[in-house]
């Protein structure tokens, strides 16, 4: 008797995301005025048969008249097939390609449309077992072959006695006729497989359900020897994250859950308890107390750039990777800000106000250009820099202060003092980090430095200013215009209210943290932040983290990857390795990386051990984080 089982696969919904019957009406009736109806009906029928309420015989010969099928309708959906395979399929190529498990394809759908799949993923002719189409001479279908066991009621159950298989079988399907094959008696197992569709007295009458193939590799030790189904793997994504992310996510293969807005602390330390990753944007505090009741956490994402809301150090302390997205948004700030300084520039947002009030106020008093004034950026990062470049385009002299040393660009002017910067801007622009250093950096001595009548914008951090002072300076008209897009009180949601003293001023523009919220900036954002967690999660690549030293990291391949975080003190490497020659591991390949916190230690090593001999790699002293990849 063979160790492993034969893997039995329905194909509908199962191996692709589609119902051949439906996926061909979409074809053969597209145009059709009685298209939706005639579809409708075709689905229903599907429901009633893959739930068990009409036999599948009667079902696929009423689907078939409702269609006028040909030949090319069943070519067309052939060559579409292999494109479609389910995201679990696809993530599991290797399984079916490698042939080290029998596999057979058991459908009442057409060889047709499953053959080319059959063919990509390396299971022989003769394992696929379906129906076969009858066509009259002018290729117009009339129906499936009546000989064959497929296009009758427990079809399936006999045509895989009919195989005569030995050792363990197991069924995999999402209708009712696949766990017929196992209450027949023709299966040990079998799994409801709900990645496309969930049908309930499919998943009643099964031994155990799968949201995907993962789990059923998993459960049948078939997936490597120990490795963790990614979909037991739970993310939630807060702050109504962009759709992109989720997308990728779970086609990785991750259970994702989002949340449209932000959570405080105490709903935040409940809601992250048995989640492995957690998505957040700018509102979204996660303390060093959420840290430490986060038990299951491993990574952290800031879909923005600023992550000052993380404490970054309590994280390095759990072993938690924090990720942003540092450059994705970038440019949609810059616009926001071009944009905001030339309206303000010439007093539009005041003059919108009065037209809205009925009064009609043409002048170009106080309305100036933006060339030839002189802008100061405070903070001369990825932000600070890339508006140097656009301003001086705009024909602006641009000076900047930054803490940092910084590259000049073009013929911007570093300023080594920030009240020399203040002295000579027309604008001036806060770009600086959300540091806590930076709190209240600009106040009444800094407005009181400016040149009268001098614009001030901020969309870097609301704690970076001292409202009440920028408010005094715009009532006193020493500041002539502001524009502020971010505050030291944000609404957690769009359904909370907004209160600042900055409200009711002349020429002030306050816009709710919208910087970088574009759908450009956003989509980029998601599918950078994704890509790094996904990095981390399965290659163990920290690039771009911000709080773990930086390894960048190939997929794991003929080995199995040990991913060790600690604390940086001396002799854990030492002790590390000595634990990993006591198991009797073979070191196929080591990385160490550390940084003032903490140590990263990946260590690659021969597949032939005993899984016990881990445990002693969590006992050595100062272990933070420690988990295996294969
Ligand atoms: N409004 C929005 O929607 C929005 C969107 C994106 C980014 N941001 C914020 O914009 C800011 C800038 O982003 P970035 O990507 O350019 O960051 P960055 O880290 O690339 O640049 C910040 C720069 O500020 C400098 N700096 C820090 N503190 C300073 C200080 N006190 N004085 C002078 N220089 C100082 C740093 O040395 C660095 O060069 C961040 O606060 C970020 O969170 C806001
Ligand atoms: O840090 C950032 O990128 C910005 O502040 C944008 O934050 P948001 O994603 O919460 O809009």
């Amino acid at each position: 008797m063979s160790a492993r089982p034969t893997m039995i696969f329905d194909f509908d919904s199962t191996l692709v995301d589609f119902e051949t019957l439906e996926a061909l009406a979409d074809i053969a009736l597209a145009g059709a005025p009685d298209a939706e109806a005639t579809r409708a009906r075709i689905a229903a029928l599907t429901d009633q048969a893959m739930g068990g309420e009409i036999g599948f015989g009667e079902a696929l010969r009423q689907r078939l008249a409702l269609l006028p099928l040909t030949r090319d309708h069943v070519a067309t959906l052939a060559a579409q097939a292999p494109d479609r395979l389910t995201a679990s399929v696809r993530r599991n190529l290797g399984f079916f390609q490698t042939g080290a498990v029998e596999v057979v394809i058991l459908s009442g759908g057409f060889r047709e449309v499953i053959a080319p799949v059959a063919q990509a993923l390396g299971v022989p002719a003769d394992r696929v077992l379906c129906n076969d189409l009858v066509y009259d001479d002018d290729g117009r279908v009339t129906g499936v072959d009546g000989a064959n066991p497929l296009s009758h009621a427990e079809g399936k159950p006999r045509a895989i006695h009919g195989l005569n298989l030995t050792g363990r079988v197991v069924m995999v399907g999402d209708g009712w006729n696949d766990a017929e094959v196992k209450l027949a008696g023709a299966a040990d197992a079998f799994y409801a497989f709900t990645e496309v569709v969930r049908r309930a007295p499919v998943v009643e009458a099964a031994d155990a359900e799968a949201a995907s193939l993962d789990e059923v590799l998993h459960a049948e030790g078939l997936a490597g020897r120990w490795s963790f189904p990614r979909s037991r793997m739970r993310m939630l994504l807060l702050e109504n994250i962009h759709p992109a992310a989720v997308e990728r996510l779970e086609e990785a293969g991750y259970t994702v859950e989002t949340m449209k807005g932000a959570l405080d602390e105490d709903d935040l330390i409940e809601a992250v308890r048995g989640v492995h990753v957690l998505g957040i944007r700018s509102k979204t505090t996660v303390s060093r107390r959420v840290l430490e009741q986060a038990d299951k956490l491993m990574a952290v994402a800031a879909f923005c750039i600023g992550t000052n809301q993380i404490d970054l150090d309590a994280a390095a302390d759990h072993g938690v990777a924090v990720f942003n997205a540092p450059y994705s948004n970038t440019r949609s700030v810059v616009e926001l800000a071009i944009g905001l300084m030339i309206v303000l520039m010439r007093d539009v947002p005041d003059k919108s106000a009065a037209m809205h009030l009925g009064k009609w106020n043409k002048s170009a008093t106080g309305s100036r250009e933006l060339r030839g004034k002189t802008l100061g950026i405070v903070g001369y990062g990825a932000i600070g820099s890339q508006l140097s470049v656009l301003a001086e385009n705009l024909g602006m002299r641009v000076l900047f202060y930054d803490l940092s040393e910084r590259l000049a660009l073009g013929n911007a002017r570093r300023m080594r003092a920030l009240d020399a910067l203040l002295a000579e801007s027309d604008v001036v622009t806060l770009h600086v980090d959300g540091r806590a250093e930076n709190k209240a950096i600009f106040g009444a001595a800094q407005f009181g430095r400016m040149k009268e009548g001098a614009l001030f914008l901020n969309l870097s951090r609301g704690h970076v200013v001292d409202v009440g002072a920028l408010a005094q300076a715009m009532g006193s008209g020493r500041i002539a215009g502001a524009a502020v897009d971010v505050f030291p009180e944000e609404p957690r949601t769009n359904a909370d209210p907004f209160e600042s003293p900055l409200q009711g001023l002349r020429n002030m523009i306050l816009t709710p943290h919208i910087g970088g919220s574009t759908e450009e900036a956003q989509e980029a954002i998601a599918e950078f932040a994704a890509e790094r967690l996904l990095g981390y999660l399965n290659r163990g690549d920290t690039t771009f983290s911000v709080n773990l030293p930086n390894v960048q990291l190939a997929e794991v391949s003929g080995a199995h990857r040990l991913l060790h975080i600690h604390r940086n003190q001396p002799g854990v490497l030492a002790e590390l390795n000595q634990a990993l020659a006591a198991a009797g591991l073979n070191i196929l390949g080591q990385h160490l990386k550390t940084s003032e916190r903490v140590g990263y230690v990946i260590t690659d090593v021969d597949r032939d051990y005993d899984r016990e001999a881990l445990g002693v790699l969590k006992a050595v002293p100062g272990t933070l984080k420690f988990r295996t990849l294969h």
